[in-house]
């Protein structure tokens, strides 16, 4: 096993070497299997998009859930290097130009949005707080845009002063809402995600 340098990763944590061990891009494929143990949001052969999808571990742990007879979309602003099934696309963009990719995709409809982006952290809280909720407002968009009725979002937000209006907005949505705070996300974050199920 490849062992975790703490110098080159002062975060390395438990989690990360379970990451390594389980061959897994990385540590945050726990959270989407904790969201998935709790709410079963990814079924077989589902269609599912991925906003923030770099380094790919919510891909690996999502086309394994919908097998072989799944569709896969992620998008990143960095390049996904690992190996992935077929049934997975991956654009390097922005997802605020993910309309002109999907249309060229011939995929434009989805059962499932899942959004771990996150902004290049600016050190300044309120700065990082509001380019979050920025990033997830996008987010939504595209849900409203690619999500069938009876759909599933998620959505990673740091919480702040915009995150109870964000989770309204996803409540009028959606059936249920719900917000989720993984076990394997770090202690001192602030981030939580914001959980739709069955798109209105
Ligand atoms: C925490 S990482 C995602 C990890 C991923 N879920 C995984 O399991 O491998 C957050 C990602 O959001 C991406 N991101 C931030 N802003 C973006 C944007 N405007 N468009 C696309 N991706 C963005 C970053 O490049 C970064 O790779």
């Amino acid at each position: 096993m490849k062992r975790t340098n703490k110098k080159k990763n002062p975060w390395a944590d438990h989690y990360t070497r379970q990451a390594q061990k389980d061959h897994f891009a990385a540590r945050s494929v726990y959270k989407l299997q904790e969201i998935q143990k709790k709410h079963r949001i990814l079924s077989r052969r589902a269609r599912i998009l991925d906003l923030g999808c770099a380094p790919g571990s919510w891909l690996q742990f999502a086309a394994r859930t919908v097998g072989p007879g799944g569709r896969l979309v992620g998008i990143d602003l960095t390049p996904v290097t690992i190996a992935l099934p077929d049934n997975v696309t991956v654009i390097t963009g922005d997802v605020a130009d993910l309309e002109g990719h999907l249309a060229k995709l011939g995929q434009t409809r989805f059962d499932v949005v899942l959004s771990d982006m996150a902004p290049a952290t600016s050190g300044n809280r309120h700065v990082d707080e509001a380019r979050s909720v920025g990033l997830c407002e996008t987010a939504l968009w595209v849900a409203d845009q690619t999500l069938v009725p009876g759909g599933g979002f998620v959505c990673k937000i740091f919480q702040g002063s915009d995150f109870k209006a964000f989770a309204d907005q996803v409540r009028q949505r959606f059936d249920r809402q719900v917000t989720f705070r993984p076990q394997s996300t770090r202690k001192a974050s602030r981030e939580v995600f914001v959980i739709g199920l069955g798109k209105k």
